[in-house]
């Protein structure tokens, strides 16, 4: 599929949009139940591609559509899926994404949530379009109780999927980890996509801190908190699951327009531009980065020339002073070098460690700066949890 543009963060954009998708496909979320599939299946929620209407698409049950639609009920209730998370967090929005669906939109959503410590035992198989859920599917069903969930979205007045006016921002404030999610739409209709943005929240008391871990890495609670550019691809692609499938799961910038028309390196090879663009993450636990990937898979012609990496210790409170002040006021934190500038390679996975990595100590937030643009597919960083207590105060950076 080819790369689209990523809207930028505006002031009408909810801030959760900067999170991970905790439910999409690529995270390992899956659809266990639904009502009904009749049109179309609910697991085209958690699709990561953008949805796709084909005008002279049909199938024996009707109109084809990229999305879950239900059949016009004729019959006493309600539709409603059950989704369990890829990766389970803390939820704090969701978009439920109607596009295309126009005549045959859902009009009325509310979303429930549960924390199940095991899976349930049935799920549904293969493509599911033209059936309705089975007697024994609804009785096996029943034994998670998902009508009493806990509320996280009050039934709410959808919107139809004509373009821009196609997602339907849900903000939540709920501070428990989530597993499981259940979408009701009333009475039935369609959705084009579900996103559950989240932060990933593990279990860490089961990991030693003799144990090297992907500190950064999406299923380890990393989350990105901030950038500069994100034209083409957003950086929370660049800790996600395994390697990325294409160019367009990764953090890809436009083109900057002030490099200069005639391009010069300097005697390390590094190309001599003013600009850069950044990425900073929050690690899902404090550590000390001793090995770092840089995966450029897929990025050929648009690979960045350089990077380096900074790191720095953040309390809370000063994270959200920055995020208030887009990461650029006079408080912009004391980043200490990481990684020093390193010429990059197309479609190359590099690795560091030992002597290329800079001992910083224990860190909480990475600051990924790529010269003068271009794409990261992965970033990987490995490194030793510490305890919280060991990052303060004394080694908080100076603001
Ligand atoms: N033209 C339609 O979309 N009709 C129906 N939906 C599908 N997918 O065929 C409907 O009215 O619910």
């Amino acid at each position: 599929m080819a790369n689209r543009p990523v809207q930028k963060e505006t002031s009408r954009r909810p801030h959760f949009l900067q999170f991970n998708n905790l439910a999409c496909e690529t995270a390992g979320g899956k659809v266990i139940f639904a009502t009904d599939e009749w049109f179309a299946p609910a697991r085209n929620l958690l699709k990561r591609d953008p949805p796709e209407f084909i005008a002279t698409a049909f199938t024996e049950y009707g109109k084809w559509m990229d999305g879950w639609e239900t059949r016009r009920k004729r019959i006493p209730g309600h539709d409603w899926c059950i989704i369990q998370l890829g990766v389970p967090g803390i939820i704090h929005g969701f978009d439920v994404d109607t596009s295309f669906f126009t005549g045959n939109y859902a009009p009325y959503t509310s979303i429930q949530a549960a924390c199940l410590d095991q899976m349930p035992s049935f799920t549904l198989e293969g493509d599911r379009t033209g059936m309705a859920a089975s007697p024994s599917q609804f009785k096996a069903v029943e034994q998670l109780n998902s009508d009493s969930w806990e509320e996280l979205v009050p039934i709410t007045k959808l919107k139809p999927g004509y373009s821009e006016s196609c997602h339907n921002y849900l903000n939540v404030t709920y501070p428990h980890r989530v597993t499981h999610i259940r979408i009701n739409i009333y009475p039935d209709g369609g959705i084009a996509r579900l996103k559950v943005y989240g932060i990933g929240k593990k279990d860490w008391s089961t990991v030693s801190s003799q144990d090297l871990v992907d500190l950064v890495a999406l299923v380890n609670g990393g989350v990105c908190v901030g950038y500069s550019d994100a034209h083409f691809g957003h950086p929370c692609n660049m800790i996600g699951i395994g390697r990325a499938d294409n160019m367009g799961d990764g953090w890809e910038s436009a083109r900057r327009l002030d490099r200069p028309k005639v391009l010069k390196v300097d005697e390390k090879g590094i190309l001599q531009v003013p600009g850069f663009e950044w990425a900073i993450l929050r690690l899902g636990h404090p550590g000390i980065i001793s090995k770092i990937e840089v995966d450029t898979n897929h990025f050929k012609g648009n690979f960045p020339d350089s990077c380096q990496i900074e790191a720095c210790c953040l309390t809370p409170d000063e994270e959200n002073n920055l995020i208030r002040n887009q990461w650029c006021s006079d408080k912009t934190p004391k980043w200490r070098i990481l990684l020093p500038p390193h010429k990059l390679k197309a479609h190359h996975r590099h690795m560091f460690s030992g002597e290329s990595v800079v001992q910083c100590g224990p860190v909480t937030h990475v600051r990924l700066v790529i010269a003068p643009d271009g794409g990261v597919s992965r970033l990987r960083l490995w490194g030793r949890p510490v305890s919280n207590n060991m990052t303060r105060p004394q080694q908080i950076s100076k603001l």
